[in-house]
């Protein structure tokens, strides 16, 4: 599996991703086109592997710069999704290990070094695992009936 920086023409797929995923959440690809222009402000990476001999997208994590761009940057890991076909495969936590270096990379480049990465999800989302494990996140607030239910706020300090 290949990650790499999303490009314009991934978009479509990775709005594919996103509706299936966030079925609350409405017109994906608006919302992806949103981001991929506020690059890099927002830094969305896409994981591909070989399906059928065709290189496909099946999933993809969006990176956010908070408050300005920092000399020490704190970033939000401000979604991730795997297609559900192929989810539990490992693919989700490759994305966030694999893409979080080559952001650092691009940060250094910039003149930044990573301070904290903060992500929030569903109180009841097992990914909250996945942030524990990948990132070494714990949780520091938890916000009552925020967007479809209680959310909480995970911190990964001095990453
Ligand atoms: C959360 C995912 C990205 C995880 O992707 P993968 O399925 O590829 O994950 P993976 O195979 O790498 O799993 C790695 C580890 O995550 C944990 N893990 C992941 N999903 C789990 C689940 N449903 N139940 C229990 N554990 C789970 C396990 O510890 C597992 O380790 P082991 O294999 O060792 O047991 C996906 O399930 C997904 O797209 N879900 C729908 C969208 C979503 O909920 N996104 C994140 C929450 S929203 C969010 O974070 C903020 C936002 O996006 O706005």
């Amino acid at each position: 599996m290949n990650v790499r920086w999303m490009q314009e023409a991934d978009l479509p797929a990775a709005a594919e991703i996103h509706h299936e995923t966030f079925v609350r959440q409405q017109r994906s690809l608006e919302w992806l086109q949103c981001h991929h222009k506020a690059f890099p402000q927002c830094m969305g990476l896409v994981a591909e592997k070989e399906v059928d001999g065709e290189p496909t997208v099946v999933g993809f994590i969006l990176w956010l710069q908070k408050s300005g761009f920092r000399a020490e940057a704190v970033l939000e890991l401000s979604l991730l999704t795997v297609s559900p076909a192929y989810q539990g495969q490992g693919i989700g936590q490759t994305l966030i290990t694999t893409s979080l270096e080559q952001v650092r990379g691009f940060l250094a480049e910039q003149g930044s070094t990573l301070k904290h990465v903060m992500v929030t999800t569903r109180a009841d989302n097992a990914a909250q695992i996945l942030y524990r494990k990948t990132l070494g996140a714990e949780i520091e607030a938890t916000l009552s009936d925020f967007y479809s239910a209680d959310e909480v706020i995970m911190i990964a300090r001095h990453v």
